[in-house]
């Protein structure tokens, strides 16, 4: 493909993944290998130029664009390699218009670059947040130590604050490894590892994973737990939680059982468990704000009805998980975003409901309200936020 050529594409795909963002279609990553998938002719070199065009201009753009044209035209102000492609070639673009109007540089929408303010995030917060995520991956303590994991892949670091976690030089090819293929590792961003060790899971406990959708906390789980006790993993998506049996048994995790629900009868779904579990973990449906890094485009698609309604369901999840914890036992609470109406917000909210219950400090990332949060810009991880509440 021409450069030209490429910069059609991106426009193509920019149009693509904006139309799904509005009307909530697929993810832009998957758009991107559709589009491929029509298009034999483009070569590695082409694909790889594209998605870059491509995520530049998502990561560049805080407001939905109008188009994919006006995307790439913001691109091309500051990138005069980029601005000569519009050169009306065949299969390029057609040429500038000085009155054409390109989208305007930012980081997220108003609304939500207020609701971040409010919750506690300077600037330097808020960017970080569109950084390239690195890659991260957890060693299944079952199947070895995270030296072993270190001598098979060149340049990897063990992730402060992990027990298991190693980060590696981007483009690894993780899941073409014999390492992954035998079990010892999962992809697992550094922060996810962390918020779950708050769960503080042992031996032979009863965990219920409330969310748990293709088990990535739920692996985790097992492994602190020695692969002894009962994790009980239930979500309701069933595409999701239909991965994470072939994982357990990937991982030779042997303690998981998966339960499907209905939404809105889940505690129906549970009765048998309730006052059962030692912990129950709810890694709960948010709006993502913390894993921009890795979807860019899904600060596009979040409207404030749809947080409203993630807020609900969340909010009843807590209530479903204070029925289903044992005396003394706990809840760990977690969302990947950073708006404190899902986290800090959410949490005070519940114990307000639940005049029996207590947040106890999580040792993570840095205090916030009754719980921790994690951010980009702190920690290097995707954004959290997670609290520990125990029925007092
Ligand atoms: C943040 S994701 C979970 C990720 C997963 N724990 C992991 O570590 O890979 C949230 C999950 O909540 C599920 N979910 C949404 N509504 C739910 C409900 N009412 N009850 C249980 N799970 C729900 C979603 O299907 C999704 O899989």
């Amino acid at each position: 493909m021409t450069p030209a050529a490429r910069t059609q594409a991106a426009i193509e795909l920019l149009d693509a993944i904006i139309a799904s963002a509005r009307d909530g279609g697929p993810a832009a990553d998957t758009l991107i290998a559709r589009y491929f998938a029509q298009r034999r002719y483009a070569g590695s070199k082409d694909r790889r130029a594209v998605r870059t065009h491509v995520y530049d201009a998502i990561r560049s753009l805080g407001e939905r664009p109008a188009s994919g044209r006006a995307a790439m035209l913001a691109l091309a102000k500051d990138r005069p390699e980029i601005a000569e492609t519009f050169d009306g070639s065949a299969h390029g673009p057609a040429p500038i218009d000085a009155k054409e109007p390109a989208a305007l540089p930012g980081v997220a929408p108003a609304w939500l670059m207020d609701a971040l303010q409010r919750s506690g995030l300077d600037r330097a917060q808020l960017i970080a947040l569109l950084d390239r995520a690195p890659l991260d991956i957890r060693v299944n303590t079952l199947m070895g130590s995270r030296d072993d994991a270190l001598a098979m892949f060149e340049g990897a670091e063990p992730i402060g604050g992990t027990v298991a976690g190693l980060r590696l030089p981007a483009d690894t090819p993780v899941e073409r490894s014999p390492a992954f293929e035998g079990g010892l590792i999962e992809v697992q961003d550094g922060g996810s590892q962390i918020v779950t060790t708050v769960a503080q899971v042992a031996p032979g406990m009863t965990a219920i994973d409330l969310c748990a959708g293709a088990g990535g906390k739920t692996l985790s789980l097992a492994a602190l737990m020695g692969n002894d006790g009962r994790i009980v993993a239930t979500d309701t998506d069933r595409a999701r939680l239909q991965r994470l049996q072939p994982r357990a048994d990937r991982a030779g995790v042997m303690i998981v059982e998966t339960r499907l629900l209905d939404p809105g009868e889940e505690a129906e779904a549970l009765a048998d468990l309730k006052g059962a579990a030692d912990v129950v973990l709810i890694d709960a449906p948010c709006s993502g704000t913390g894993t921009w890094r890795r979807n860019p485009e899904a600060r596009w698609r979040l409207t404030s009805p749809r947080l409203e309604r993630l807020v609900a369901t969340q909010a009843r999840l807590l209530d479903l998980g204070a029925t289903l914890t044992k005396p003394g036992g706990s809840i760990t609470y977690i969302v990947c975003s950073l708006l404190d109406a899902e986290g800090r917000g959410q949490v005070d909210a519940f114990l307000a409901r639940h005049p029996g219950w207590v947040a106890e400090a999580p040792v993570v990332g840095s205090p916030h309200g009754a719980g921790a949060r994690l951010t980009p810009a702190s920690d290097g991880t995707d954004g959290f936020f997670v609290a520990r509440l125990r029925a007092a």
